[in-house]
């Protein structure tokens, strides 16, 4: 919708009834409450890969769970292919970032990722947001500026792809944490606390994959972070806050109704980091948590409870 008033832009879904649906009623009320679909935007079901022929660029809005077969079934696409998942493939796989995944099954394709802090509510409503767009490749950085930059939404280019992908999946593992620290009251120290000590978790895990210390300061990295963690329209901060309560996951995520990319993400970044050695402490206790191998309180104890490091070097 947001590229749709300057670009002839097609919205696709899997689903061809609820495609049907939304042609009909031309809004999404379960995800989007109130926000009317634009006219100039049509909305298809059907074959991706003949669709796609005749676009100039690609843009995958799924789960991560359906980048992998999005990115498959898009593998010959000769224009810009971009993702706006967040989050590492889940636990039992080996974790792999967006353009780890499309390496794997579109290696030929040019791809990167469109992040940043972004609630889609208000992106709809055309209230202002900046995003990111990160590839290696200029030409994808390029479409997506060209596509979606306007007044209301500014468009920032970045080369570091695996550094923007790394703020958008750790910080919605963060959320649940600052969801939790809220809803258990214990604030607003703690919060900051989390926040800041979640940054620097987040720096050491995607400097590891290769992303650049800077593009953690940045919108993909603390902008996200910021907003996903205070923000109450985030999906992840409401798991926190539901487990708080003292509701089970499955619970909580029922009562959420929503994706909520941090709980598998949770699980696959410390598997991963385990593997490259990266110590997150934070990530950790949220998957203890989720596990249910502890109570919320004995979650949130046990991370302050650690013994006394220096700032700097952990
Ligand atoms: N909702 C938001 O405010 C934002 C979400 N994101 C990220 O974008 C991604 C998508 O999020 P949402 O749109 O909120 O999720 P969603 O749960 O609304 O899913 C988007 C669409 O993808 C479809 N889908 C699910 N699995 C699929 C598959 N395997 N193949 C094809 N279609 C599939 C769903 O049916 C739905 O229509 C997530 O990774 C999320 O972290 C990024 C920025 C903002
Ligand atoms: O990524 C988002 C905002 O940038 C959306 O966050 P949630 O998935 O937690 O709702």
């Amino acid at each position: 919708a947001a590229a749709s008033a300057r670009h002839d832009t097609a919205l696709w879904s899997r689903d061809l009834a609820f495609a049907r649906q939304l042609r009909d009623e031309r809004s999404n009320a379960r995800y989007l409450a109130g926000v009317a679909l634009p006219e100039s935007l049509s909305i298809v079901s059907g074959d991706p890969a003949a669709l796609a022929a005749g676009c100039d660029l690609l843009v995958i809005a799924t789960p991560m769970a359906g980048l992998r077969p999005m990115l498959a079934s898009l593998r010959e696409a000769k224009v810009p292919v971009a993702w706006a998942c967040k989050g590492l493939e889940a636990a039992g796989t080996e974790g792999l970032l967006g353009h780890e995944i499309q390496q794997a099954v579109a290696p030929s394709i040019s791809g990167g990722v469109l992040t940043g802090p972004s609630f889609a509510l208000e992106v709809a409503r055309g209230q202002p947001t900046a995003l990111v767009a990160a590839s290696a490749h200029a030409a994808v950085r390029q479409a997506l500026v060209q596509a979606f930059h306007t007044p209301q939404l500014r468009v920032y280019e970045n080369e570091d792809l695996p550094g923007a992908e790394v703020g958008g999946a750790v910080k919605n593992v963060l959320a649940i944490a600052t969801g939790l620290c809220d809803g258990l009251g214990l604030g607003l120290n703690a919060r900051a606390a989390l926040v800041t000590r979640g940054l620097a978790e987040m720096t050491r895990f995607g400097v590891a994959l290769g992303g650049h210390a800077e593009t953690f300061m940045g919108l993909s990295g603390l902008g996200d972070l910021v907003l996903t963690a205070t923000g109450d329209l985030s999906r992840n901060r409401r798991v926190g806050l539901l487990l708080a309560q003292g509701q089970a996951l499955k619970q909580a995520l029922a009562s959420l109704g929503h994706v909520a990319e941090g709980v598998p993400c949770a699980r696959a970044v410390a598997a991963r980091a385990a593997r490259l050695g990266v110590e997150m402490p934070i990530t950790e206790a949220v998957v203890a948590l989720l596990d249910g191998r502890v109570r919320p309180d004995e979650a949130v104890r046990g991370l302050m409870s650690r013994d006394p490091v220096s700032e700097k070097s952990s």
